[in-house]
């Protein structure tokens, strides 16, 4: 995967913490702090911008300690970069805890895994082929 940094302090490769992590870490790239009053939302820039070969995609994901200790979270579940996309990286966050949030550069907001992924060829058909499923979910096996 090719990588351009533009941001304040280029030290903000991301990197996978650890041997096993899938993920790598963002970090936000800000001028001056962001304050994140309960249920408040921003776009916090992260000053990466990535080329993903085709058939590749990203996924911006929340870090679980942050969800944990803080309600720090991301509105669109998982934030999706297209192989295609020139942009800059940009975390939505959203702050689901009471307290306030403090963003600060640097701060590690949220992790990128690369994904292979399938297309999928459309054939609109009348009939779908029977399951024993059927229509069944929701929670029709029991919780
Ligand atoms: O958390 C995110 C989600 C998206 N993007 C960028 C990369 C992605 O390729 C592009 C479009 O995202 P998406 O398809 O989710 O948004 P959309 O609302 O469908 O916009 P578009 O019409 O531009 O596809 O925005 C981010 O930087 N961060
Ligand atoms: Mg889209």
């Amino acid at each position: 995967m090719k990588i351009k940094i533009l941001n304040k302090s280029k030290n903000n490769i991301p990197k996978y913490q650890t041997e096993g992590s899938s993920g790598m870490d963002l970090q936000a790239n800000l001028d001056e702090k962001i304050v994140l009053k309960s249920l408040d939302r921003a776009l916090i820039p992260t000053g990466i911008y990535i080329e993903l070969p085709l058939g590749y995609e990203a996924q911006i994901r929340a870090r679980s300690g942050l969800a944990l200790k803080k309600g720090l979270s991301l509105p669109n579940g998982i934030g999706t970069i297209d192989s295609d996309y020139r942009g800059e990286l940009k975390v939505i966050v959203v702050n689901l805890g009471k307290e306030d949030i403090e963003i600060n550069h640097g701060d590690r907001i949220a992790q990128l895994v690369v994904i292979k992924y399938e297309r999928a060829d459309i054939e609109v058909v009348n009939e779908l082929e029977n399951t024993s499923r059927q229509d069944g979910g929701f929670g029709h096996t029991g919780v």
